[in-house]
């Protein structure tokens, strides 16, 4: 990468991901260029999760810019779990969708494993489907989730080798938490997974050298959480009330308390302008893949 990542101890986002992007749209005008194929990524919204809508919203730029096809589908949030599961079947079918994801949460009265399981996952874009998360856990090639791969991406950039490293990671879902920490594994990292039932959350997040937060709550790891030099990324996306701007008004902060922890950390990631970003260019990959397996085409090694 030619221009520095990283400014000071922030690890720009933009930066990263303006790069990979840079990357995908190159791939893609060859795909079109020597193989007639556009890659093409839709997502699913069921209601209005405040997350997701920032995701949707700068996802469908990313695809455009990257020279992809882009659709969208929304779902009132009443929509019964039939409904959700006839909009995967028909995108598991559509030769012109090589990647989708269901945006997740889904309503209650929607099972989000039985819209997982439903997905090809040869299409599973976010690497959710049992199949994929099963071959990442066993070393195999698989479709990986992009939040995760953008946070070791981050990682590794801010630190290096992450070898022997101590990974904490906050939060044990399917979609971050346990994703990220089989990637980390991967890195020869040796990971603690924290989650609402653990002890001592501070106590274990300060053994950290590299600190994961993906929890949902609003600036709750604390600057005396971070161990002195520890790279932070934090995959946080939570909307809270901005009355500085104004009557109504929201901002966007992560799981970290950035002010207090950027004075401790080595290194720390922003929201935004930090993980979110890479999920973004990531999913971009993913698409890319998915396309060039689907159609028997081979990429570069090193895409
Ligand atoms: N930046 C990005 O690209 C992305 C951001 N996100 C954001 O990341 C955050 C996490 O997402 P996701 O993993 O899907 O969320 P989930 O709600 O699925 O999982 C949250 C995890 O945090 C744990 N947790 C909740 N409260 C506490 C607590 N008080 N102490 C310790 N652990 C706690 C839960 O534990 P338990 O299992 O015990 O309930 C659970 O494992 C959200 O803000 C989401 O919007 C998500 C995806 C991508
Ligand atoms: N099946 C599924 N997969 C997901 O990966 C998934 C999901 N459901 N549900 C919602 C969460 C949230 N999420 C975000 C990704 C990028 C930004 C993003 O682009 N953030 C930018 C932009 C911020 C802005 O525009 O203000 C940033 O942090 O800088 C945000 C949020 C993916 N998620
Ligand atoms: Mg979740």
């Amino acid at each position: 990468m030619s221009t520095s990542p990283s400014n000071g101890k922030i690890i720009d986002g933009k930066i990263i991901a303006t790069a990979l992007k840079a990357r995908v749209a190159a791939e893609v005008a060859r795909l079109k260029a020597e193989h007639g194929l556009t890659p093409g990524l839709a997502v699913v919204l069921v209601g209005n999760d405040p997350a997701s809508e920032v995701y949707v919203r700068n996802k469908g730029i990313a695809t455009v810019e990257a020279g992809m096809n882009s659709f969208e589908y929304r779902l009132p949030g009443t929509a019964s779990q039939d409904e959700v599961l006839a909009k995967v079947r028909e995108l598991n079918a559509d030769p012109a969708v090589h990647g989708f994801l269901v945006q997740f949460p889904v309503p209650d009265q929607i099972s989000q494993q039985a819209v997982i399981d439903a997905i090809d996952p040869n299409k599973d874009a976010d690497g959710l489907h049992p199949l994929n998360a099963g071959r990442l856990a066993s070393g195999l090639p698989a479709m990986v989730p992009a939040t995760p791969e953008g946070c070791v991406i981050m990682a590794k950039l801010a630190g290096g080798d992450l070898s022997g490293k101590h990974a904490v990671v906050i939060g044990r879902s399917n979609l971050v938490g346990k994703p990220v920490a089989q990637l980390l594994l991967k890195e020869n990292c040796t990971v603690t997974i924290a989650h609402s039932r653990s002890h001592d959350l501070p106590g274990l997040a300060r053994q950290a050298d590299i600190l994961v937060a993906a929890v949902g709550r609003p600036n709750m790891v604390r600057g005396d959480w971070v161990k002195p030099g520890a790279i932070v990324i934090d995959v946080g996306i939570n909307r809270v009330p901005a009355p500085e701007k104004g009557e109504g008004k929201t901002r966007l902060v992560g799981d970290v308390a950035f002010d207090e922890a950027v004075k401790v950390a080595g290194a720390i990631t922003p929201v935004p302008g930090g993980v979110g970003l890479m999920t973004v260019a990531c999913l971009m990959r993913n698409t890319v893949i998915a396309a060039c397996r689907q159609n028997g085409i081979a990429l570069p090694k090193d895409f």
